[in-house]
C-alpha cells in the first residue's frame, strides 16, 4: 500500500453531473487521495473543484478504461469511483466490461453509483487499512 493511495473516479456522460456532485460534496475526503480521472471527467471535476489533484488520463474510449484497468493489475490503485450508464449503448462498452472485471479479480473495492460511492468513501478499507495483496487468488490464472 503507497503512502497515499490512490482512486480512480470515473464517469458516463449521462452521470457526469453526479460525480461532480460528488466530488463537491467530498472534496475534503478526496483531498487527502491521490487521484486519477479519464479525460473528460477530470476535467469536469477541475473545473468543479481547481484545489482536488487529478490526473487525467486518456478519455475512456480512447484507451483510458484500460490505462485504469493497467492501474489495477500492476497494484497501483487503491479504489474505483466509475459512474456507469446502464441506459445507453457504448462504443468501448469491451473496454468497460474489462476495468470492472478486473477490478473484480482484483478484489478492488468499486462504486458504480453515487450511494455505494458515499458508503466506500467513508469505509476504512480506503483510509489505509487495506491490507490484502493486489494479486488475485485465480489458481492457475495467477500466471
Ligand atoms: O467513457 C468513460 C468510461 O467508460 C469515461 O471517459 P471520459 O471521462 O473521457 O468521458
Amino acid at each position: 500500500m503507497p503512502a497515499t493511495p490512490t482512486l480512480a473516479l470515473v464517469a458516463h456522460d449521462a452521470k457526469k453531473d453526479a460525480m461532480v456532485e460528488f466530488a463537491r460534496r467530498h472534496q475534503d475526503k478526496l483531498a487527502v487521495f491521490e487521484l486519477v480521472s479519464t479525460g473528460t471527467t477530470g476535467g469536469r471535476i477541475l473545473e468543479a473543484c481547481p484545489d482536488l489533484k487529478v490526473t487525467r488520463l486518456k478519455s475512456g474510449p480512447l484507451g483510458g478504461d484500460q490505462q485504469i484497468g493497467a492501474m489495477i493489475a500492476e497494484g497501483k490503485l487503491q479504489g474505483l469511483f466509475f459512474f456507469v450508464d446502464p441506459l445507453s449503448p457504448m462504443p468501448h462498452d469491451v473496454d468497460v466490461k474489462a476495468l470492472m472485471r478486473l477490478a473484480v479479480v482484483y478484489d478492488m473495492p468499486m462504486a458504480l453509483n453515487p450511494s455505494t460511492a458515499d458508503i466506500l468513501l467513508r469505509s476504512a478499507r480506503l483510509q489505509g487499512l487495506k491490507t490484502t495483496s493486489a494479486t488475485p487468488e485465480v489458481g492457475s490464472l495467477s500466471s
